[in-house]
């Protein structure tokens, strides 16, 4: 069940507080635009005019909150999936999930199973036909050890199962493709959305230089460039950025549960250990995988520097 965190005080009052520091912050630091009166005299809850729609395990969760430390982007905490599980709640109870914000913020919301089905699209369509989509895709290879580091600490029937008995039971061919074909998805998005409208990013660039994502989604979004590498430091231990905790834009996610105020980095079901590849099996892995990934590249017309697959791709 998704809770109801907008409507609940405590949240409100966090949100309240946020929203306030984040108006601060954007007057002090960023100069981007002074904060009006009667901009925060208007601020209220307003449908999202961006949405992360997928793919789950590649992550959407560092994407929604490195993107929500921009002080002209809001976003909900967390996933309504309003238009795959909570339909029926009406347009209203999305609205009321959503934080407050002024005319000129964007609100972003991120439930990566939206990208899943033709119907949840046509659902996002009927609200706006002009609505912008993020999605981002992650090596194949690496969204499958992701699964399965997911996948264990939720279900204590796998400890004893190894990788391979894993991906074996699964049944690899079709399961690989499964974990892999981003295409057909994005192409059935395609379907119901202009190409124009989506921008498509890769977890290994959001690892290795997250600002450089972040600016590409500003131009995208029309927002001015705020977000600078000041804003966060890289963690030798997960292996990718978290917020830097000493860093004045830090306050406006402290209230974000997905962050560790201690450390800055997201909560600890994000960057799990993963399962080593015995040789046969990555090569296995990449084989079937393969034509996914090219057919991938050739749709959204760019490439992702994806180990493993670069030596294929012409
Ligand atoms: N900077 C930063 N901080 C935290 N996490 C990061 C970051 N960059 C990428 N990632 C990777 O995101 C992976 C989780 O993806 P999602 O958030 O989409 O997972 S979920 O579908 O919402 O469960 C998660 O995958 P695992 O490493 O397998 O846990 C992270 O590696």
């Amino acid at each position: 069940m998704v809770e109801n965190f907008a409507t609940n005080s405590g949240a409100e009052k966090n949100v309240n507080m946020r929203q306030t520091r984040k108006t601060e912050l954007s007057d002090k630091n960023v100069n981007i635009r002074q904060t009006t009166k009667t901009e925060l005299l208007e601020r209220a809850r307003r449908l999202p005019k961006a949405l992360i729609i997928g793919f789950n395990k590649c992550g959407t969760a560092a994407l929604r909150s490195f993107l929500s430390i921009h002080p002209d982007i809001v976003s909900p905490n967390r996933e309504p999936r309003y238009f795959s599980n909570n339909y029926n709640q009406g347009l209203a109870w999305y609205k009321s999930q959503m934080p407050l914000s002024t005319s000129r913020q964007i609100t972003i919301e991120k439930s990566p199973n939206y990208i899943k089905e033709i119907k949840y699209l046509r659902r996002i369509y009927d609200m706006d036909p002009q609505v912008k989509l993020l999605v981002i895709v992650r090596n194949p290879v690496t969204r499958l050890q992701s699964e399965y580091s997911h996948e264990k600490s939720k279900y204590p029937e796998m400890v004893s199962m190894s990788y391979s008995e894993w991906i074996y039971i699964n049944h690899i061919e079709r399961f690989v493709v499964y974990m892999s074909d981003y295409a057909s998805e994005i192409r059935q998005a395609y379907s119901v959305f202009p190409e124009e409208q989506f921008l498509i990013v890769s977890e290994e660039d959001l690892e290795r230089d997250p600002v450089s994502v972040i600016r590409q989604a500003e131009t995208f979004l029309n927002l001015q460039p705020a977000v600078s590498n000041d804003v966060f430091v890289f963690n030798e231990k997960k292996g990718f950025y978290c917020f830097n905790t000493s860093h004045p834009f830090f306050l406006s996610v402290m209230d974000n549960w997905e962050v560790n105020t201690l450390t800055g980095c997201l909560v600890e079901s994000k960057g799990r250990e993963h399962p080593s590849y015995d040789p046969q099996l990555l090569q296995q892995v990449v084989n079937i995988s393969l034509p996914c990934v090219q057919d991938l590249f050739r749709l959204i017309h760019k490439k992702f520097d994806w180990k493993y697959y670069n030596s294929y791709i012409d």
